[in-house]
């Protein structure tokens, strides 16, 4: 178990690049065995969850070479099936929730896709059945083996239909889009998840020569095609990255700019933090976060009513940037009220930023109420455990906001979707070593 330990109190500076996007790369390696030919992809942020993936498409035969710095080139031209039955993928397939995505490829041109339970992040119950739903509707047999959690679907040939997902699952909507691909004839997906991630997956698949139609929007239309060529594809910035970055500057109140951020791509995201009284400026397509001498102060609603920060499926604000907003507000001038409305075991992390002194009110699982401090109090250093991958950087925000020396254990939830996070905060002025 690796372990950060941070000197709180110091004022970071300068410039951070955002790593490629975690969520885009994990839906973007699996569409790479829908094709025999050579697919280029760029910007693959160097994580432990997308070498995890990497690693398992290289298992299965998938032919890869690294180009450069997060440039890779894929060719899935002889894929070895058996390696979906052998212990060793059982083990390896459970090590991250990406992988779930691996089974819309294998299912459309290979005619069978199995995975064992998938891994990720332990914030709530994170089901399944919207995946296996849209495969069944394409046609597709469905098998679950309960001792051992393992999924398994297989078709002879997948048939396009109507349907309605029962949620906007993200990984759902993907991982169906990659099978509906090359089914026969025509596939509409209603209330499917539409954000930028999903948009760059449909862009590439229509590079590769799919016919998807409804790009960005909840109605997606598949007219499917017999086969798929090759292409190159360069990943979005990390947006909750992004809204770390915007957070830690703010609760260290410190001057930063975010450099090539994809603006148009953010959605709510600025939006959320100015809320929270946060100066978040555009500088072409960075943002520029000011020094907030003098704090920053929650915006109540026009009738005066107390601020509720909500997560909602895209464009509604990403639930992964709950925590990083409920860390920020602790600081805050005023109160408001974080509504976690996804996740059931998301929030619990607030204990420990309740022992750093933070004015935290735990309502129920899903929701919290911050009083804020209004920078008259400082969070007293403390030694705390990462629980998930965005509760342990909203951890590492209050350490590094904190004064004195923090340790936070367990620091593979963070390594596991940020890049050399020590290395870039230390060269913005933090003072955290890894131990
Ligand atoms: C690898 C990856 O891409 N992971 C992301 C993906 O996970 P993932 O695709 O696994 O998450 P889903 O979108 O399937 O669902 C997330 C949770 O929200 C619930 N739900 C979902 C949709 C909805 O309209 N209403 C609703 O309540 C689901 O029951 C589930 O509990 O999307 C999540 C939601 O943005 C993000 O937190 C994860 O970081
Ligand atoms: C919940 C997250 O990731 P995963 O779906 O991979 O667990 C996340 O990125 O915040």
């Amino acid at each position: 178990m690796g372990t950060f330990r941070i000197e709180g109190g110091h004022q970071l500076h300068g410039e951070i690049t955002p790593q490629g996007a975690k969520n885009e790369a994990l839906q973007i390696l699996c569409a790479v065995l829908l094709s025999g030919e050579k697919i280029t992809i760029n910007n693959i942020p160097d994580i432990i969850d997308v070498n995890k993936l990497i690693s398992l498409l290289e298992d299965l035969g998938v032919k890869i070479q690294k180009k450069g710095k997060g440039s890779y080139t894929f060719k899935a031209d002889d894929i070895n099936l058996d390696y979906l039955q052998s212990d060793q993928f059982k083990q390896d397939g459970r090590g991250l929730r990406g992988s779930i995505m691996l089974v819309g490829p294998l299912l459309a041109r290979f005619g069978k896709g199995y995975i064992p339970k998938p891994g990720g992040d332990k914030i709530g119950r994170r089901r399944l059945d919207t995946h296996f739903e849209g495969f069944i509707k394409l046609g597709a047999k469905f098998r679950y083996n309960k001792e051992e959690y393992f999924y398994g679907v297989e078709a002879e040939k997948l048939k396009g239909t109507y349907m309605l997902l029962d949620e906007a699952s993200v990984t759902g909507t993907a991982n169906i889009l990659m099978a509906a691909v090359l089914a026969e004839g025509t596939t509409t997906i209603y209330n499917a998840a539409c954000e930028p991630y999903l948009q760059q997956l449909c862009k590439m698949l229509n590079r590769m020569g799919a016919k998807i139609s409804g790009i960005g929007s909840n109605l997606l239309k598949v007219e499917g095609v017999e086969t798929l060529g090759g292409t190159e594809h360069t990943m979005l910035p990390d947006m909750i990255e992004i809204g770390s970055w915007i957070g830690l500057a703010a609760m260290t109140r410190s001057e930063l700019t975010i450099k090539n951020v994809s603006w148009d791509d953010l959605g709510q995201i600025p939006n959320a933090f100015q809320k929270l009284g946060i100066q978040v400026k555009r500088k072409g397509d960075d943002i520029y976060i000011p020094k907030h001498k003098n704090g920053y102060e929650v915006q109540n609603y026009i009738d005066g009513s107390i601020l509720t920060i909500a997560d909602a499926p895209w464009p509604g604000l990403t639930p992964d940037l709950l925590s990083i907003l409920l860390v920020v507000s602790i600081q805050a001038k005023g109160e408001v009220v974080i509504h976690q409305k996804m996740f059931e075991s998301r929030l619990f992390f607030v204990d420990k930023l309740i022992d750093m002194g933070a004015k935290i009110i735990l309502c129920d699982p899903h929701r919290a109420t911050v009083i804020g401090h209004n920078f008259k109090s400082t969070l007293k250093a403390t030694t705390m455990v990462s629980p998930d991958i965005r509760a342990g950087v909203s951890l590492l925000i209050a350490a590094l906001s904190a004064k004195g020396i923090s340790t936070i254990h367990n620091i593979e939830q963070i390594d596991r979707g940020y890049e050399n996070i020590d290395e870039r905060l230390r060269a913005i002025g933090a003072a955290i070593t890894r131990v």
